[in-house]
């Protein structure tokens, strides 16, 4: 699968932004990646997606160190996927079908298996309402849903996923909730999300690695991680609700808010 070994990423400016970061995907199948502003997600994330090449340390997919010529990153590509925080960088098409479809037109899939995987991702992602509508006139929650139908449409093994909920109202984020369990319990996939929400990634994930200024902090099972305050003061993450009323009202540790009141 996909793995970094002692990846260390120093831009021009001589930022050392990556710092002797190992992570292997193969942990979890929802895997948080948290860490405050500047902490180094997004950095990490390029260099997964093999759009920066890591200045010390290695990558490696499939049990193979990734080489950065044509041929292996259209193999990494076809297999490892990212939807961007904003949805404008990843949208170019004025009608929400032909973006979806963009991709695989593309790649040169046949008309039929486009429009079926089309349909599909249109169905995965609840946007059913929006297929033939111009992506101008759409909200930014609508793009994001469309942005991410066109990241699920390319069927890839693992999804990045960067600050998924930003920016969304309630229903939008229990839609992408939704859409993350459906895409790892349905379809097998492994998705790696970076949010500055704790609740969301609480609930969500179920391996964390915590960055911080660079370097990996700590990593382990979700309630273990958020369990570990002094962890979190370090890297200046908020402690999430349902660990608040567990540590401080005696309640049970709940998973989610269902579990809690229901
Ligand atoms: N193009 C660049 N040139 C120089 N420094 C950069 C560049 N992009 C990012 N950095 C620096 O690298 C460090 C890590 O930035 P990065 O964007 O990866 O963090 P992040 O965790 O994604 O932050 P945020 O939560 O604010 O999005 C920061 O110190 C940032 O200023």
């Amino acid at each position: 699968m996909l793995e970094m070994l002692n990846v260390s990423y120093m831009y021009e400016d001589k930022t050392i932004a990556l710092n002797n970061v190992s992570i292997d995907l193969k942990k979890g199948k929802k895997i948080g990646i948290i860490g405050s502003n500047g902490a180094g997600k997004s950095t990490l994330f390029m260099n997964f997606l093999g759009l920066l090449k890591p200045t010390k340390g290695k990558i490696f997919f499939d049990g193979k160190e990734l080489k950065y010529d044509k041929k292996t990153l259209d193999n990494l590509r076809k297999n490892v996927g990212i939807v961007f925080q904003d949805p404008d960088k990843q949208i170019f098409f004025s009608n929400v079908y032909d973006d979806i479809a963009f991709a695989l037109k593309n790649l040169k899939y046949n008309e039929e298996e486009i429009k079926q995987r089309v349909e599909s991702s249109i169905r995965n992602t609840n946007i059913a309402h929006l297929r033939n509508k111009p992506v101008h006139f759409l909200s930014y929650g609508q793009k994001k849903n469309v942005s991410i139908a066109g990241t699920v449409v390319m069927d890839q093994k693992i999804i990045f996923f960067d600050e998924p909920n930003a920016g969304l109202d309630y229903p939008s984020k229990e839609n992408v909730k939704n859409i993350l369990n459906n895409l790892t319990e349905r379809e097998n996939k492994i998705i790696v999300i970076s949010s500055h929400d704790m609740n969301f990634i609480y609930e969500i994930c179920d391996y964390i690695y915590i960055l911080n200024k660079g370097c990996i902090l700590a990593e382990g099972e979700t309630r273990e991680i958020f369990l570990r305050k002094e962890i979190l003061d370090e890297a200046a993450l908020e402690e999430p609700f349902l660990i608040k009323i567990h540590k401080y009202f005696g309640k049970p540790i709940c998973k989610s808010e269902k579990e809690l009141f229901y």
